[in-house]
């Protein structure tokens, strides 16, 4: 386990939380040659990573988020902590300047955003995620752009994971409610066939009951064995469902742990989550 750059986060076996405050202080990776212990390694895992826009100042701080295999992985933290940009830094869209990105235990830190889509990753960003113009079916079929073979199979899980989104298939997209819409959003991620999903904010804008009802969906989604790592406003909530939660502070980790200690921990539910 010297190695292992998870030794602090995964390692301890009473999975204890990680507390990770000020930058450059991560005790998610020692050294920079590290390299994850089989079975041990998360899926999917941006690992300490360094980046911004452009040529703009870094964003992220040495900035882990990881899921793991069949879990839910949640990040929180205030607004502009940078979880979407951290979201963005996993799947190319931003320089990272240090650290790495690994799936399945492959390193495709220098793989452009559609070239890991083809590896498996599932992305759908907090807007601007669907054709509002386009029908649902067709945004579906959109969806599966990347494939060559049969699509209905997966287009009939689509309809069974919401079936609202069959009866309303002749629909434009645009006509929807907002977490129709969202119903659209992830599946036409599902699609592609992904291998991991990552999800940016999919309650944006909703009421609450729509939130209940995604989270449901979501945690459905996550039954099929598809690991999913998302960002959420409502950390409360989304906690609740993950078996990982990362709280972001001015792009670095500044607690991680299990979502049932996170909630249980009185500086995360103080500072975080409204006392
Ligand atoms: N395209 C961009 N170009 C330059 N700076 C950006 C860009 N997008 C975000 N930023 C900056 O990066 C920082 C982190 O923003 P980010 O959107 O990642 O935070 P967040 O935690 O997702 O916030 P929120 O909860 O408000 O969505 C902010 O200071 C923001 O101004």
């Amino acid at each position: 386990m010297g190695d292992n750059p998870y030794q602090d986060d995964r390692g301890n076996k009473d999975r204890s939380i990680t507390k990770t405050h000020g930058v450059g202080q991560t005790p998610l990776r020692k050294g920079g040659k590290a390299v994850p212990v089989e079975g041990d390694a998360p899926f999917l895992i941006g690992e300490a990573m360094t980046g911004g826009y452009g040529k703009g100042p870094d964003i992220l701080h040495e900035c882990t988020i990881a899921v793991n295999a069949g879990e839910i992985a949640v990040i929180v933290g205030p607004n502009g902590a940078g979880k979407s940009t951290a979201m963005k830094a996993v799947f190319g869209m931003l320089d990272v300047r240090k650290g790495r990105v690994l799936l399945d235990g492959e390193d495709i830190t220098a793989l452009s955003p559609q070239d890991r889509v083809q590896k498996g990753m599932g992305f759908v960003p907090q807007t601007n995620n669907i054709f509002t113009s386009m029908t649902v079916e067709e945004n579906l079929e959109m969806g599966a752009f990347i494939r060559r073979d049969d699509i209905r199979s997966t287009m009939e899980q689509v309809y069974e994971l919401f079936p609202i989104l069959r009866d309303k298939r002749r629909q434009a997209a645009g006509e929807l409610s907002g977490g129709q819409r969202q119903q659209v959003a992830v599946g036409r991620a599902l699609m592609t066939k992904p291998k991991v999903l990552m999800l940016d904010e999919p309650t944006a804008g909703v009421s609450p009951i729509v939130m209940d009802e995604l989270f449901d969906r979501i945690i459905e989604v996550s039954r099929t064995g598809l690991p999913i790592l998302m960002v959420e406003q409502n950390a409360r909530q989304a906690l609740a469902i993950a078996d990982k939660g990362y709280v972001l502070v001015q792009g670095a980790n500044a607690y991680t742990g299990t979502g049932k200690e996170l909630l249980a921990d009185p500086d995360v539910r103080k500072s975080f989550l409204g006392g």
